[in-house]
């Protein structure tokens, strides 16, 4: 009804974690969707540096004073100089669910008087805009000339099964409009339980016009049997259900290779959601991302995993979990021994990131205890 206040989904149930080295003005653009959800906020690099949040935000902010603190000598687990530090925040949150985004994504923003269309996938968009106080326009209409809300996006794609063990072609077969196709086995059209929510972004400029043209504008259960490049940039999960496969690695500072943070989580992540019959969906909600990084550093602190990977893929499509790893846990703790075993080959850092492994379920555990509701009091600069 008109006028009738709705509570956002999951008001009370969800973190938004931002990993930051930079002022947060960017959530004055997100506020009519961030403001009603508790932000925790992992300040990377100096922590003497000042970093400002917009007014009414509710958040907490820890930055690596907090975190060696909090974790003592477990905070060796926890990457400094990259985005990975994000998954702190995973950890010390009490919520079942968490959205993660980079501080330089967006909703789609354009200058004041522009109106714009685009290819958002099949069909080209009439995209509607409203206005925020910086005088940048949020472009806010999908193709039903609905509000884009990607966080309401996430929140429907975990709140719904994922297919993972047949391919509907029609992708999500929960979405309105959508459905299972003929020759949909009945006995399969429950579902599993969604763990990851997996969004992508607007500007892909590696994208060729007829690439963009059939892209899906739609979400898709990944199938089981088959990983993918996680991006952490903006990604919704259910902490209940695969929290503590969502370690972001040692990646940065004092390591030899940075910016596959995510990429790891999203391998680790998707081998045991496979074992635990989880569900990992991908495509919507789409973010304008504005890659405030340079290239040039990105290569130096990337270029040893993409050789690396081509012996990492394998690997991760090698991995059988015994069927006595019933818990997130101990599937993490085994495919840490597995990688002790199998990838130190490629490097020694492989031995120290099998072991940061087991620290990172350590703390976990230590900050989380199982059916301990009493939350552990952690202080953050709480807000
Ligand atoms: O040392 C750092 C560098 C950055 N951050 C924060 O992480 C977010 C991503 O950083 P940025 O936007 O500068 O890098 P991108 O190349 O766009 O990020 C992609 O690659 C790295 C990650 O995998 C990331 O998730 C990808 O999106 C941003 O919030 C920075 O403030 C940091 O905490 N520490
Ligand atoms: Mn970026």
């Amino acid at each position: 009804m008109a006028g009738v206040k709705t509570t956002p989904l999951l008001k009370d149930e969800l973190d938004i974690v931002i990993p930051t080295i930079r002022n947060l003005d960017f959530l004055e653009m997100w506020r009519p969707f961030f403001q009603p959800y508790h932000q925790i906020i992992v300040q990377d690099g100096d922590p003497s540096k000042k970093i400002n949040v917009p007014e009414g935000f509710d958040y907490e902010l820890y930055n690596r004073n907090d975190i060696n603190r909090i974790l003592g000598p477990k905070a060796s687990c926890i990457s400094f100089k990259d985005s990975a530090c994000r998954c702190f925040g995973y950890m010390v949150s009490k919520k079942k669910y968490i959205y993660t985004i980079d501080d330089d994504c967006f909703l789609d923003i354009m200058k004041i008087g522009e109106t714009k269309s685009g290819f958002l996938g099949c069909g080209k968009l009439d995209l509607g805009v409203f206005e925020v106080d910086l005088g940048f326009k949020l472009v806010a209409k999908d193709p039903s000339g609905k509000d884009i809300n990607a966080l309401e996006q996430h929140i429907t794609n975990l709140l719904c099964p994922s297919t993972p063990l047949f391919f509907n072609t029609l992708y999500d077969p929960y979405r309105d409009g959508a459905d299972f196709v003929r020759g949909y086995p009945f006995s399969l059209r429950e579902g599993v339980p969604t763990a990851v929510s997996h969004g992508l972004w607007l500007n892909i400029p590696d994208y060729d016009a007829p690439t963009q043209l059939v892209k899906p504008h739609a979400v898709l259960t990944i199938p089981k049997g088959t990983i993918f490049p996680m991006c952490g940039m903006n990604l919704a999960f259910n902490r209940d259900l695969i929290g503590p496969a969502m370690y972001f690695g040692l990646m940065g500072d004092g390591q030899p290779i940075g910016r596959y943070d995510d990429m790891w989580a999203g391998w680790c992540t998707k081998v045991i959601c496979d074992h635990l019959n989880l569900g990992v969906k991908t495509g919507l909600p789409y973010i304008w991302h504005s890659k405030a990084s340079n290239p040039f550093v990105n290569l130096k602190k990337e270029y040893k995993g993409i050789y690396w990977q081509e012996d990492i893929i394998p690997f991760f499509q090698s991995v059988v979990l015994p069927k006595e790893c019933t818990t997130v846990q101990q599937c993490y703790l085994e495919l840490a021994k597995m990688v002790k075993a199998k990838l130190s080959s490629i490097d020694p850092y492989f031995t120290k990131l099998a072991d940061e492994m087991v620290t990172w379920i350590e703390a976990w555990d230590e900050l989380n205890p199982p059916g301990d509701g009493s939350a552990k009091i952690l202080s953050g600069v709480a807000k």
